[in-house]
């Protein structure tokens, strides 16, 4: 079977998140299932510079007035096709905002582009690869389930998965008429959201079936508190909505082959982890300690909680605990842990940015990380955490919630506990949590039961790749069915 999966991120070439990391694991994860996933990429310079032997293979001379061209290659074992246009993708910030941060004002129409060249690759455009089902991810990619429902003469059944319902593609109306859809297409059933457009809201109505990052957060999202004004969608598409929890890469994340780590171990090993810890303390310039090293990789935002996190700094200090921050995010958080750093200099270390090497080093040699976030759909970081034996201290919501099994007595006993669960999700919860931590560290035998239990839990996408396989399967057959 043939898949195209669209996305705007990939893992190794373009990541801002964790989409990145899905949409570069999934595919390897799907040829055993006999699946051949190639996925389509806005052609950022880090893509097209990427490409091995890259192959035009369609040249648009006006795509909503610019020049592009149609690349396909590979690419760390990646089959991709790159939508070349640099009007659109060579800027100098990031994939989505300027280098302040600012949304650039023409995503409404670099989307739109995109999709509009999904859509016909999905029809059958590119010459001898014709694929089975479009697998869209996220509002960036969601147009194209909507060109492809309303603007083409070949259907081919439509997935979307839905990685943060926070970010939707929400565009004034007058711009429809410049998309190149037929007028049917913005009503209540299609683009129309709340007098609007709504890219995501017109993929989750063009879709055949949703695919949500984890089972909780797809009942989640049927609420108002986490819907953010699409739970109605999401309720009456209720029937076709399945949610699957993401896998990891395990090669990418392997602490017994780590490139970036001093030393590498396993389930089976895991003492060597004291050297990566005492490294780790020399990096971010913090006194080496017996009290329990947390951190947090994170982009720092309200969603993860992060003003949560430095708000509470007072009490890993007076827990005599170490706090490392990496990311980055939000003005105001960025400045808040800082100013913690400075205050805290040998408690607090902080490096913004986000850089590959560092959060690997940071899983290798921290205890604890800390995930506090507000809502998650699934979570990554958490799955990386438990795999490098670095206790996952999560927010009990979302992906969170199913993918970690909190210390409670009974799960301490069954020695089936991997971390720390905590809710209400507010500075109170958290300070607990903090406090419910040292204590299980202080018990080196619970502690190490914790880690144990954490490196032997599977977060490959052994399960996950099995799941979308048989969804694709379910919709190709209903598709022979009716087209007979
Ligand atoms: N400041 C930063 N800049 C760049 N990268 C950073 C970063 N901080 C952390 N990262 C990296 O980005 C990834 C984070 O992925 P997550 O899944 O945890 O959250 P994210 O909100 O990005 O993804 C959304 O999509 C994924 C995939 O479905 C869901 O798991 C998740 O819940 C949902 O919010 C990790 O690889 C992490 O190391």
């Amino acid at each position: 079977m043939n898949v195209l999966s669209v996305a705007a991120e990939i893992f190794p070439l373009v990541k801002t998140g964790g989409l990145a990391d899905v949409a570069g694991s999934l595919p390897k994860a799907l040829k055993s299932h006999g699946i051949r996933m190639r996925t389509l990429v806005p052609g950022y310079p880090s893509v097209v510079g990427a490409l091995d032997e890259a192959t035009p293979i369609a040249r648009y001379e006006c795509l909503f007035g610019e020049s592009a061209t149609l690349l396909a290659g590979r690419v760390a074992g990646l089959e991709l096709f790159a939508l070349d246009a640099p009007g659109f993708f060579h800027r100098s910030g990031g994939p989505y905002t300027d280098e302040h941060g600012i949304d650039y004002p023409d995503n409404w129409k670099r989307f739109a582009a995109f999709s509009f060249v999904a859509s016909q690759v999905a029809a059958g455009f590119v010459q001898h690869w014709r694929p089975d089902i479009i697998h869209a991810h996220d509002w960036h990619a969601a147009l194209s389930l909507v060109y492809l429902k309303y603007a083409s003469d070949v259907q081919i059944p439509r997935v979307l998965t839905v990685h943060n319902i926070a970010f939707q593609g929400q565009f004034p109306a007058h711009l429809f008429s410049a998309l190149g859809l037929p007028d049917k297409a913005y009503s209540i059933d299609g683009l129309e959201y709340y007098g609007d457009l709504g890219y995501l809201k017109g993929g989750l109505q063009a879709a055949d079936a949703i695919t949500v990052v984890s089972p909780t957060y797809a009942r989640e999202i049927m609420s108002p508190t986490f819907g953010m004004g699409l739970e109605g969608v999401m309720n009456a598409r209720h029937d076709d909505v399945v949610g699957i929890v993401n896998g990891i890469d395990t090669d990418v994340w392997d602490p017994a082959a780590d490139p970036y780590i001093g030393h590498c171990y396993s389930a089976k090993t895991p003492l060597p982890r004291l050297p990566n810890r005492e490294a780790l303390l020399d990096l971010f310039g913090l006194p080496q300690t017996s009290g329990p090293v947390f951190a947090s990789i994170n982009r720092l935002t309200w969603q993860k909680g992060m003003d949560l996190l430095a708000a509470v700094v007072d009490e890993i200090v007076a827990l005599d605990g170490r706090l490392i921050i990496h990311g980055n995010g939000d003005a105001d958080i960025e400045e808040a842990f800082l100013d913690a750093g400075r205050r805290f200099p040998r408690h607090i270390a902080v490096r913004l940015g986000y850089e590959e090497e560092f959060a690997h080093k940071i899983h290798a040699g921290a205890d604890a990380m800390l995930v506090p976030s507000r809502f998650e759909p699934c979570g990554l970081t958490q799955l990386y955490a438990l795999r490098y034996g670095c206790v996952p201290i999560v927010a009990r919501t979302g992906g969170l919630s199913e993918t970690i099994i909190d210390a409670n007595v009974a799960a301490l006993q069954a020695q089936a506990a991997t971390g720390v669960q905590f809710s209400p999700v507010d500075t109170n919860g958290l300070r607990h949590a903090l406090r419910r931590t040292v204590k299980l560290y202080r018990h080196r035998h619970v502690w190490e039961s914790l880690q144990r239990q954490g490196m032997k839990t599977d977060s490959s996408w052994h399960r996950s790749a099995a799941k979308y396989a048989e969804l694709y399967g379910d919709l190709t057959a209903a598709d022979m069915r009716l087209a007979g």
